[in-house]
């Protein structure tokens, strides 16, 4: 086993390594000759452990990639990633497997509920399939964290939008994993519901220590992170700490020329469609 990163402690995290998850050199490539896209640029990235990061950039820069590699849901032409101590780079399926079912959580755009079961059954409901013993204290106090209390025995039909997606995050949550990857979160939902997830998951960083990575085209929602990554054209071009949504915004601006037509098209609100 290698450890890849020596970088100053993010603190609260005991004897844990400060990094969540790691990638070097990581490239990838789509199509071969002529019609060959490297959607992935030879990225050296660390995600720290218990804080909340923010991956952005233009339509097409990689943000979707870099996430679904460093979780272990696509393989890599190149380089090596790490979740936590154990490179994912060289783990056979079965292992891959493994791992990403009891080290990584999503949070995807649909909030991919079962309908027949209910909230309470939904949230446990990887670790039922697992055969993991739920943590009862634990599964209270996420389910606190992320106001559902009165909400359990209700089907997703029976909830806002707001509220699958806050099942999905007190799913993702449950298994107490060791990083949750989020596509695009709040992307489904209007900008008062948006607000309440996003409070959720800075909540769940803050009060249970948790590690989130989050994909996200809104300035709003990257000002809930620690850090925002910027990625253009498969590269890691630069980054944002403590970031503001003004700021943000400004940055994005800045990369499109001043043009916040181009790369994407902004809302009213400072979203992009
Ligand atoms: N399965 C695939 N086959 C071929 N090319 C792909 C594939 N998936 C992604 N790409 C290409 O890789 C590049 C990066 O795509 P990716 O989806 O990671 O970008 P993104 O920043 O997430 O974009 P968006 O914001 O539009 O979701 C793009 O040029 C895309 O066309």
């Amino acid at each position: 086993m290698t450890t890849p990163v020596t970088v100053p402690r993010a603190g609260g995290s005991g004897e844990r390594s400060a990094i969540a998850a790691a990638g070097r050199a990581v490239t990838k490539a789509y199509g071969s000759g002529e019609t060959r896209v490297v959607a992935l640029d030879a990225v050296d990235v660390d995600i720290a452990r218990g804080r909340f990061t923010a991956i952005m950039g233009p339509s097409g820069s990689g943000k979707s990639t870099l996430m679904h590699c460093l979780a272990g849901l696509d393989t890599v032409t190149g380089g090596r990633i790490w979740i936590g101590d154990t490179e994912i780079t060289t783990l056979k399926d079965k292992k891959l497997t493994r791992l990403r079912r009891d080290k990584i959580g999503f949070i995807f755009q649909s909030f991919n509920l079962l309908p027949t079961l209910n909230a309470a059954e939904n949230i446990t409901l990887p670790m039922d399939i697992a055969g993991r013993k739920v943590d009862r204290d634990w599964l209270d106090r996420v389910v606190e964290t992320v106001g559902l209390a009165g909400r359990l025995k209700h089907r997703p039909t029976q909830l806002s939008g707001g509220q699958q997606q806050r099942v999905a995050v007190a799913r993702a949550l449950a298994a107490r994993p060791e990083i949750i990857f989020g596509d695009e979160p709040t992307g489904n939902l209007d900008s008062r519901a948006g607000a309440e997830v996003l409070g959720f998951l800075r909540r769940s960083v803050d009060d249970l220590g948790q590690t989130i990575v989050m994909v996200t085209h809104d300035p709003v929602a990257a000002s809930y992170a620690d850090r925002v990554l910027y990625l253009a054209d498969g590269r890691i071009v630069d980054e944002m700490l403590a970031p503001t949504a003004d700021a943000v915004l400004e940055r994005m601006l800045r990369f499109s020329g001043g043009d916040p037509r181009t790369p994407e098209t902004f809302d009213g609100r400072g979203r992009t469609s």
